[in-house]
């Protein structure tokens, strides 16, 4: 039976990372996808940090399944995802919105958890994360949310509040979604 790539998209700030921590926590077996990013190693999601030009180099290689540019950084997705899933693993990867019409072409057993909080509690968040300067904080609130394509299986969750109610929710809506698409 085929796995599931579980896409956890969302503003940043939302608590995306955090909600991934969490669910890799409470669901041991499920993995977590490193993704590439060209930005400095940091402690706020365990990714590959590598240059443009790395970047580059392992893109035109055929390194990654997916890949986008956001923030002015690339991110990628390495190549063995679809593979992982195809042979019964549930993989989950921090995604851009821009590329979910991309995911579910490349991995077609794909939900989307698409995490929300209001625009205030965005600003705060990042705030208080002190990742990027005050510069970037702004460009990022202020970039427009890329729409989701339609039909999808879409998980919501409203993360304004604590991050266990949030993982309850989700928890529970990912795993009604794989067992419905399990009996389709
Ligand atoms: N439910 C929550 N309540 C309070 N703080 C949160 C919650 N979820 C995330 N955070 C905090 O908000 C900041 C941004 O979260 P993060 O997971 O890095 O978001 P994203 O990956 O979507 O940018 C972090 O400092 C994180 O600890
Ligand atoms: O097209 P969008 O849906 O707006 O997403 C664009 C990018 O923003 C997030 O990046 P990143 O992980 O660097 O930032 P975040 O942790 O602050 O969300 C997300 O993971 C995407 O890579």
């Amino acid at each position: 039976m085929s796995g599931w790539l579980i896409g956890v998209v969302g503003p940043s700030g939302v608590g995306k990372d955090s909600l991934i921590a969490a669910l890799a926590e409470a669901r041991p077996r499920w993995q977590v996808v490193r993704r590439a990013v060209t930005r400095e190693a940091d402690e706020t999601e365990p990714f590959e940090p590598m240059s443009r030009a790395t970047f580059d180099r392992r893109a035109a290689a055929g390194n990654f399944a997916l890949q986008w540019e956001a923030h002015g950084l690339c991110y990628g997705i390495p190549s063995d995802v679809p593979a992982r899933v195809r042979a019964g693993d549930v993989v989950i990867a921090n995604l851009s919105r821009g590329i979910l019409e991309d995911a579910l072409a490349t991995v077609p057993s794909l939900i989307v958890l698409s995490v929300t909080a209001p625009a205030d509690v965005l600003a705060k968040r990042l705030g208080a994360r002190g990742r990027e300067t005050a510069e970037d904080i702004a460009a990022r609130l202020s970039r427009p949310a890329p729409p989701l394509p339609e039909g999808l299986r879409l998980v919501e969750v409203d993360n304004g509040g604590p991050l266990e109610r949030s993982l309850a929710a989700a928890l529970d809506g990912l795993e009604r979604a794989m067992t419905e698409g399990h009996v389709q």
